[in-house]
């Protein structure tokens, strides 16, 4: 559209589309923004179990993907900003790319179809490399779509406010983070409900194609609403080849300032001044305006670093404690939708309440403040993190460092043994038979054995002994005497599984960190004469035989053991994060599973999920002062033609920050966990006090009204003409010179 026409477009459209203040078309954008977030986060929160238990990858292959997936979603806006910029305008490209946005999120979900591949229908697809390739080609167009269109959406939104509708404006970008949140926050909540749905043709399994499906829809509604608000928006038309002038023109100026170093040239006040014999005085104040934007945002990946590791680390933290809140039950993974709530109500408690309140006090909180103030916050929720994580390893067990070993006997045979183990005075273990047999007449104080159980050790973990060495003899004082030689695993737990025939002891390893997930490991040990069926486990046990820990989930649990013949019912409630090892006796049917032992591999968590809150409300209180208000910056301070490329700029600052995340994972792995929030919140602190120096010697600046004034300058300047031609001459001179000297 030519812009004479565009203008007056833009004219008839600011007295008729306007409610309350606002443009009405931001309705349109603002309901886009909910759908694209939705369908955005809403593939994310499965997308990882999909890789896992779809594809079948292991989990560093499904993170790394996942992480690289999310990397290239904060790369792309770059592309987008181009896109809109020099060549389609936003509206167009946010168009474009929704529909590959659109097309990627049915391909994805058209992936998770295992029966389109399933032709033996076992339930599993046949063939993986398609799923694969799919999925790929589904993230890709993904990475493309949501990434584009992100600076684009956000600036589009800006431009269709009037310079009258300032104030407006601010509250516009509040309102988008609000959108963007109560997205997320909905489809966090619903797909992985979907995920657990059982669906298919020929077999049932998890419903992956609904977790997707449902994603790739409100994409196309995303789409659908954007469209029906086109005849209300205003468009700004690109102008050309915007990113080819301005390299150009940095280019330019570089080599003309390289040309001229000698100090016989006076100096000019700025080095793209340098530019100013062939461009446009108007294109090097905008240059100036965003590189001193950009420059601004160096700092700020770190910000992101320690933001993006609520996903991961906190995650991972949470795994470690409790969800029980009594009512109900909240999973380690659900602690992150604490983020979005909290920014549903504290976004509009800060714009309603704190900002106006730190105005009448007379402060000037200018956006670069808030943002150091928000960086300070994260800071702060980093060393609440740490906190927590100290009291969570007080409750932790004592693993076995790298040069040591843990051992636990378990006896199984019908009598008591004793056991002499170097350097500790021999140690009386109960028999299991025994001790069941008095249980109810409470001969020992502790039915549930363990050699702990009756001898005090000088080691701190009070079940297993802990050596230094890693091959040690146990004498057992059996007629005749049994010795045993064992090779420990260093850095690793064991049991030693004394059967009812003592000469065929044998040893197990056990679990050595906490189970994933905040799940339960448990295992069982077959004291009854037959080989026997559980439910849960991979295969039948043999007499004497140790199963390996099958994981179950946090509540009530039901097993059903048979030996084809016989069958009984042992149920148990189950925390978080627990380890068990379950002694079947020989009497198992007579006493209807209730003569199940149970030994405490690993205590549950016991370290409350709410103690995380703290920290996700100072995290989340910085994403506030930090996010809404650098995107906010990103828009004021950018010149008209350049506001998606300053958006996709602030948006690079996230994947450089994930990118950091990235590294920082694979080698900066401290011992304790705690110091590592500790240096991340002191790294923060260092980055936000450098930050508020840069941000010191900034200048607010208004693009518009230095456009304006620039180009009033240009009209009353009959010099430009000439200086072009006299630059291009001298080019001319230049090159003849060269040619003459190498002659
Ligand atoms: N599942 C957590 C979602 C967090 C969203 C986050 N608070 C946010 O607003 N991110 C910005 C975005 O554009 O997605």
């Amino acid at each position: 559209m030519p812009d004479s026409k565009m203008d007056e477009t833009k004219k008839k459209k600011k007295k008729t589309a306007e409610c309350c203040g606002y443009p009405i078309s931001i309705f349109f954008i603002v309901v886009n923004e909910f759908c694209e977030r939705f369908s955005y986060y809403g593939m994310r929160a499965v997308l990882v179990l999909y890789f896992r238990y779809f594809l079948l990858w292991d989990d560093d292959l499904a993170t790394s993907i996942y992480h690289a997936f999310v990397a290239l979603c904060y790369l792309t806006p770059i592309l987008g900003a181009i896109i809109a910029d020099s060549w389609l305008g936003k509206f167009k490209t946010i168009i474009y790319l929704s529909i590959v946005y659109a097309v990627g999120q049915v391909v994805m979900a058209v992936s998770t179809i295992h029966d389109i591949t399933d032709a033996n229908r076992d339930g599993t697809p046949d063939n993986f490399t398609l799923h694969i390739a799919l999925s790929m080609l589904g993230l890709v167009l993904i990475a493309l779509g949501t990434g584009g269109i992100k600076p684009c959406v956000a600036a589009f939104g800006g431009d269709q406010f009037q310079e009258h509708q300032s104030r407006q404006l601010n509250t516009f970008f509040s309102v988008f983070y609000l959108c963007i949140n109560a997205g997320s926050l909905l489809s966090t909540l619903i797909t992985p409900v979907l995920r657990a749905q059982e669906c298919g043709i020929h077999t049932q399994q998890q419903c992956y194609p609904l977790a997707f499906g449902v994603p790739a829809a409100l994409m196309v509604v995303s789409l659908v609403v954007f469209i029906a608000g086109s005849g209300m928006y205003t468009k700004t038309a690109p102008e050309g080849n915007i990113m080819g002038s301005v390299c150009k023109c940095i280019w330019f100026a570089l080599n003309n300032r390289f040309r001229h170093r000698s100090d016989i040239y006076p100096k000019r006040e700025h080095w793209m001044d340098w530019a100013e014999e062939k461009y446009d005085k108007l294109l090097i104040a905008q240059i100036k305006m965003v590189l001193k934007v950009l420059f601004l945002y160096i700092p700020l990946p770190m910000f992101w670093t320690l933001f993006d590791q609520k996903g991961s680390r906190w995650t991972l933290q949470a795994t470690t404690m409790t969800g029980d809140f009594g009512g109900f039950v909240l999973q380690p993974d659900q602690m992150q939708t604490v983020n979005p709530i909290l920014i549903l109500t504290l976004v509009p408690i800060m714009d309603r309440i704190i900002f106006p309140l730190i105005k009448k006090c007379g402060l000037n909180f200018s956006p670069l403040k808030r943002m150091t103030v928000g960086m300070l916050f994260a800071a702060t929720a980093f060393i609440a993190a740490a906190l927590v994580q100290m009291e969570i390893d007080k409750t932790l067990p004592n693993f076995p460092s790298s040069s040591e070993s843990q051992l636990k006997v378990v006896n199984m045979h019908s009598e008591s043994l004793i056991v002499t183990v170097p350097s500790q005075e021999p140690l009386l273990i109960g028999s299991f038979e025994v001790q069941h047999t008095s249980k109810h007449t409470t001969a020992v104080s502790h039915w549930c054995f363990t050699i702990s159980s009756h001898v005090v050790f000088p080691q701190s973990s009070p079940d297993y002994i802990t050596f230094d060495q890693q091959d040690i003899r146990l004498a057992f004082n059996t007629t005749p005497e049994i010795n045993k030689d064992l090779s420990l695993i260093k850095g690793s737990r064991q049991t030693l599984i004394i059967p009812s025939e003592p000469a065929e002891m044998y040893l197990k390893e056990d679990i050595k960190s906490k189970p994933k997930e905040g799940k339960n490991a448990v295992r069982f040990v077959n004291g009854w004469t037959a080989y026997l069926n559980i439910t849960n486990l991979e295969s039948s046990l043999q007499p004497s035989e140790t199963s390996n820990y099958t994981l179950v989930s946090q509540g009530m649990r039901k097993f059903t053991l048979t030996d084809g013949i016989q069958s009984c019912e042992f149920s148990r409630k189950f925390g978080f994060g627990s380890s068990y090892t379950f002694l079947i006796p020989s009497d198992l049917f007579s006493t209807d599973c209730e003569s199940i032992k149970e030994i405490e591999d690993m205590q549950p968590n016991s370290v409350h999920m709410a103690l995380q809150i703290p920290q996700y409300f100072l995290i989340t209180t910085g994403e506030v002062m930090f996010s809404v208000t650098g995107l906010q910056f990103s828009y004021s301070q950018a010149p008209k033609n350049m506001k998606s490329v300053l958006q996709a700029g602030w948006l690079c600052t996230n994947a450089v920050g994930n990118i950091i995340v990235l590294i920082v994972a694979e080698l900066g792995k401290l011992p304790k966990q705690w110091a590592e929030y500790v240096l991340f919140a002191s790294l923060l602190v260092a980055v936000s006090i450098i930050f508020s120096i840069m941000a010191y010697f900034y200048t607010y600046i208004d693009p518009a009204e230095i456009e304006a004034e620039i180009l009033k300058q240009q009209e009353t300047d009959p010099d430009k003409k000439k200086k072009k031609e006299t630059l291009e001459m001298e080019e001319k001179e230049n090159e003849q010179e060269i040619k003459q000297t190498k002659i």
